[in-house]
């Protein structure tokens, strides 16, 4: 592979939702898309995911263990369905992430995946930036900045991941790389949908608030709002920040004498406030909010983002992208970073004191 050579990459992404694997294929060359390719969805089984959240908050023993292997066999499952991949992405599934402590654990064993794909899988993507003192996350914006290129935006946009945790990326494409100081500001917001989906889960045994049908029913507590976004000294926190998924539980306790109705009312409206305070943060307000991720499909929610935020509001796909897959594809270029010696985190994204790579590489026996 001659290193500007532009092939076809797999990724992969378990998210924090813990509702199954996305894999989605790219033409890059590590810096640039040039093309959208396949993409596949594998859900979790309910025991599956059971075996998952039982290793949530772990980083070993044999919950860890158990659910490593689920992890590894659903990845197996729908990556080898895939045919044509140069290289293979595996983010894995995070079970415990307190950088500040500096532990970070992404279940799967990429060597396990490579012999089971009989692929190279690049793997490990965030320790070394964690054992750097950095984040270890968001890492998905050096992909927002390939893709805001590729949009052909002149003008600072930010792009906006709702998943079980809301991160988001304020870009200037202008700027020649991402790792270039002052071409990107990345953090997690806040929750993104994991408040909303437990307590849904708690109280009615849905998976979530399907097309924000309970938040539209229900109606804000004020109070109970203000206490959630103000009283949380994280979102006043200068980024760089990240969470892990179990973050702010507490704020089921704080909805619990509300209606099923005004808990998602009210929920969604702290995401959409914690989002807002994000935005704040940004070098200068962006003038686009692109929004990927499972959230977007909660019309609720995207009305509360959009009364918050200076900007239009548009879900990725008004630009030609797949809100499903863009973590799936961001796992997909990171590794075409990593086999390439490229960074895939700077100051700007994970605090990390200089741009730095990151990846563990395995490949399947008896292959140079
Ligand atoms: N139709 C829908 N209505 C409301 N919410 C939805 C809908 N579809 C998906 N979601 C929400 O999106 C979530 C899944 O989002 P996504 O797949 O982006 O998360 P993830 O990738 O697992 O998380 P993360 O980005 O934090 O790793 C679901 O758990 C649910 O809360
Ligand atoms: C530690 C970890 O897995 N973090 C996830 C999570 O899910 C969303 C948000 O929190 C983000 O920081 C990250 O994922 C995306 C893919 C990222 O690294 O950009």
């Amino acid at each position: 592979m001659s290193r500007q050579e532009p092939v076809w990459a797999l990724g992969a992404m378990s998210g924090t939702s813990l509702d199954g694997v996305d894999a989605a294929m790219i033409l890059t060359d590590g810096r640039r898309v040039l093309e959208f390719g396949e993409t596949a969805y594998r859900p979790y089984s309910d025991d599956e995911r059971a075996v998952l959240r039982a290793a949530l908050g772990r980083s070993a023993g044999a919950e860890v263990l158990a659910a490593a292997e689920v992890v590894e066999i659903a990845h197996a499952e729908v990556l080898s369905g895939i045919k044509g991949a140069g290289v293979v992405g595996f983010h894995g599934q995070t079970t415990d992430h307190r950088p500040g402590d500096g532990v970070t654990v992404q279940i799967g064993d990429g060597q396990v995946l490579a012999e089971a794909l009989e692929r190279t899988v690049v793997w490990d993507f965030r320790s070394n930036d964690v054992a750097l003192g950095g984040q270890g996350a968001p890492l998905a914006p050096f992909y927002h900045f390939a893709l805001a290129r590729w949009a052909g935006f002149r003008m600072p946009v930010a792009f906006l991941n709702v998943g079980g945790v809301a991160n988001l990326t304020w870009i200037d494409p202008e700027a020649d790389a991402p790792e270039r100081p002052g071409a990107l500001l990345a953090f997690d917001t806040g929750p993104g949908n994991a408040r909303i989906d437990d307590m849904v889960a708690a109280r009615t045994g849905a998976r979530m608030d399907v097309d924000g049908a309970l938040a539209a029913a229900g109606v804000v507590d004020g109070d109970i709002l203000e206490a959630l976004v103000s009283g949380e000294a994280f979102f006043a926190k200068v980024p760089p920040k990240s969470l892990d998924r179990n973050d702010f539980a507490g704020w089921a306790e704080a909805v619990a004498d509300l209606t099923v109705e005004d808990a998602a009312a009210t929920l969604a409206a702290a995401t959409a406030g914690s989002i807002a305070r994000g935005l704040e943060h940004c070098p200068r307000p962006p003038e686009r909010l692109l929004v990927t991720g499972g959230g977007r499909r909660n019309p609720a929610l995207m009305e509360m983002i959009a009364a918050l935020a200076p900007c239009p509001v548009v879900p990725v796909e008004e630009h030609g992208f797949d809100g499903d897959m863009i973590e799936a594809q961001a796992f997909a270029f990171l590794a075409m970073r990593v086999l390439h010696g490229l960074p895939t985190s700077a100051p700007g994204t994970t605090g990390v004191a200089a741009p730095v790579g990151g990846g563990r590489v395995s490949r399947p026996r008896g292959v140079a």
